[in-house]
């Protein structure tokens, strides 16, 4: 086994402090976000097409971060079994459950101030759309650092199906990965369907 030197370890983590930092303030500051939003979800609703899940997890957006919630609507719409859920951050287990959104749904703020579905039914979504502040090669994602994406998909038996969703400005070609890191399926943003193992 090769440590790695501890200044080292610091430096990477540092590293992703101020890459988090710098993705926030560009995906805030970007002149067209509306209109790739647009593109975003014309993109997903496609996707979304021939997918066989009915049940999704989402995300309400936060810091600038695409808005799945319209295409997700639109998907709900054709079939009553279809569910749309928000997550809900346990502080205690650092893990995420889902609760059924819909809209005009009435909601509150979570442990983080981010807006849950207030008392809707828990379910485990097949399919979750993971909001990516960056994205590497081969499914690698970057959060905000609070690790609740991998710890939650590392406990759900069977594992769902995922996919990211960005903005391309946040392609980073040499995001390492760290061991607990759970690479997603697919990888969308408005330049397309970058990554799809399924396919
Ligand atoms: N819209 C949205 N909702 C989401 C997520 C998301 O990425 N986007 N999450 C996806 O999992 C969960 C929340 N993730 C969070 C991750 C970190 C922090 C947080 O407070 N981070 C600290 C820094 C932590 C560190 O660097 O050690 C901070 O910002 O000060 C809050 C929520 C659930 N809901
Ligand atoms: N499966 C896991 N088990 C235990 N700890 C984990 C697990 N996944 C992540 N962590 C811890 O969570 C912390 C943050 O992880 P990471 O930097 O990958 O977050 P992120 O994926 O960017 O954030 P988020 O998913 O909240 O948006 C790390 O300190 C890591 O050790």
């Amino acid at each position: 086994m090769v440590l790695k030197p501890a200044s080292e370890t610091r430096v990477d983590l540092n590293d992703r402090i101020a890459l988090r930092s710098r993705l926030i303030r560009e995906r805030l500051d970007m002149p067209d976000r509306l209109e790739r939003a647009e593109v975003l979800q014309s993109v997903l609703r496609a996707w979304l097409i021939p997918r066989r899940e009915l049940t999704i997890g989402a995300y309400w957006p936060i810091k600038g971060e695409f808005d799945p919630l319209p295409s997700l609507y639109r998907w709900s719409e054709s079939d009553p079994q279809r569910r749309i859920g928000l997550p809900v951050v346990d502080k205690m287990s650092g893990t995420l459950s889902f609760q059924v959104w819909y809209p005009g749904c009435p909601m509150e703020e979570d442990a983080y101030g981010i807006l849950k579905p207030k008392d809707t039914e828990v379910f485990e979504p097949q399919l979750v759309l993971v909001p990516c502040l960056g994205y590497g090669p081969c499914g690698l994602r970057l959060g905000y650092g609070g690790g609740f994406m991998d710890r939650t998909l590392a406990a759900l038996v069977p594992r769902p199906a995922t996919a990211g969703l960005a903005y391309a400005h946040g392609f980073q070609a040499l995001l390492k990965s760290l061991p607990h890191d759970v690479p997603l399926d697919a990888m969308i943003t408005e330049e397309g369907v970058v990554w799809d193992k399924g396919c």
